[in-house]
């Protein structure tokens, strides 16, 4: 007997003991919205007066404090039991920081747009869904508005697990004296949509370079025929496909009702565990969090075994590199810039020895900031 019969068949005495059942529950999570009610508002109070606190001591305080959001959001992870996933309490803490962070100060942050981008979403993961945002044009604008403080912070992507790092954003911090406070890690679902659900006859697929390469097999696979138009961001691929029917957009999944699409395909990136890194920049020197990460800025004369003297004092101190990126200076053809990624804080004593070492070898050594690990 399926469970359709099976319902049928219950008795009228049944009936009436699930329904008991129902509302008991139903009681128990009314009291227990309750209790979280005002202990959400107790916890907003307390984020208040921290405010007042911080206000007390410097009158220029920092209210954003994403070395103690991370440790929350640890700590949380650590003591979560289930059923609830680690993703959904950090998701539903996040929130409830935003909420609280938004009483103690208002702030606008800058992204990379338009609306509908991936650099979007991530804002919107860090700081909350209520946060006042303004989309810019370029990464480098997204520096302009924080650097004229137009805004609180800014959010550029830094780095594409299968594509590589973006380079537009490492060019800027050899003109900017931003610094990074924080990184936020996205998991990147890629989207295939269009005006109706007849996509397998589409002849175009916008998107940006970047995502058309990051489906390059499920294209060649599912859409052979269909002509890969890359443009400059997937929420302009939205818009193009939207007034078009024999076109398609690949993108973020914010980007389908903002310009009227259906998702027809959803999660068709070829690595299922791409995941786009981005940063969040501003003027704030960021305290330890216990799990930090420090970004420098090295530019050497290319002499003989130049970068191996580079590298030598962060071996020498047992600093743990997890990244290195070269540029090409943009002052003297054939000089260097390097972008080094390091485990730790810049107020740790091993990375202290390092940098020490480090000014004796390098012309230039920028700490571009030091921030905790994004917390998933
Ligand atoms: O602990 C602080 O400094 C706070 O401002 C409180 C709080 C929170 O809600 O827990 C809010 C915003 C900060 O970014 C970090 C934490």
């Amino acid at each position: 007997m399926n469970d359709f019969k099976g319902n049928i068949a219950l008795s009228n005495t049944t009936v009436s003991a699930t329904n008991a059942a129902l509302v008991a529950l139903r009681e128990r999570i009314d009291a227990l919205d309750t209790q979280m009610l005002a202990l959400l508002n107790e916890r907003a109070r307390c984020a208040e007066e921290v405010a007042h606190t911080k206000l007390a001591e410097d009158p220029k305080a920092k209210f954003y404090r994403p070395e103690r959001e991370a440790q929350i959001l640890t700590r949380m992870q650590s003591l979560n039991q289930g059923p609830l996933r680690h993703e959904q309490i950090t998701h539903l803490f996040r929130e409830i920081i935003a909420s609280c962070l938004a009483l103690e100060e208002s702030m606008r942050i800058a992204y990379l747009g338009p609306e509908g981008t991936f650099t979007q979403e991530a804002t919107f993961k860090h700081f909350g869904l209520n946060v006042a945002t303004q989309p810019v044009d370029s990464i480098p604008q997204v520096f302009r508005e924080v650097e004229a403080g137009r805004v609180r912070y800014g959010v550029v992507p830094i780095e594409n697990s299968t594509e590589g790092v973006i380079t537009h954003t490492l060019d800027m911090f050899m003109q900017s004296g931003l610094r990074i406070c924080g990184e936020i890690s996205l998991r990147i679902h890629q989207n295939l949509m269009c005006r109706h659900a007849n996509w397998q006859s589409v002849q175009k697929v916008y998107s940006h370079a970047q995502s058309l390469a990051q489906c390059r097999y499920w294209l060649d696979k599912n859409l052979p025929q269909a002509e890969r138009i890359p443009v400059s961001s997937n929420a302009e691929a939205a818009r193009l496909a939207s007034l078009d029917d024999t076109a398609a957009a690949i993108g973020s999944r914010q980007a389908a009702p903002i310009y009227g699409l259906q998702i027809m395909q959803d999660s068709i990136e070829d690595n299922p565990n791409n995941t786009t890194r981005f940063l969040v920049i501003g003027d704030q020197v960021v305290s330890p969090s216990g799990n930090d990460r420090t970004s420098l800025l090295v530019s050497t004369r290319n002499r003989p075994g130049s970068l191996y003297h580079l590298l030598k004092p962060l071996a020498e101190n047992g600093v743990d590199m997890t990244r290195i990126e070269s540029r090409p200076s943009r002052t003297t053809n054939w000089e260097y810039s390097f972008f080094l990624d390091v485990r730790g804080h810049e107020q740790d004593a091993a990375i202290g020895g390092a940098l020490e070492a480090l000014r004796q070898e390098a012309e230039v050594v920028r700490v571009l900031g030091s921030y905790p690990v994004a917390v998933m």
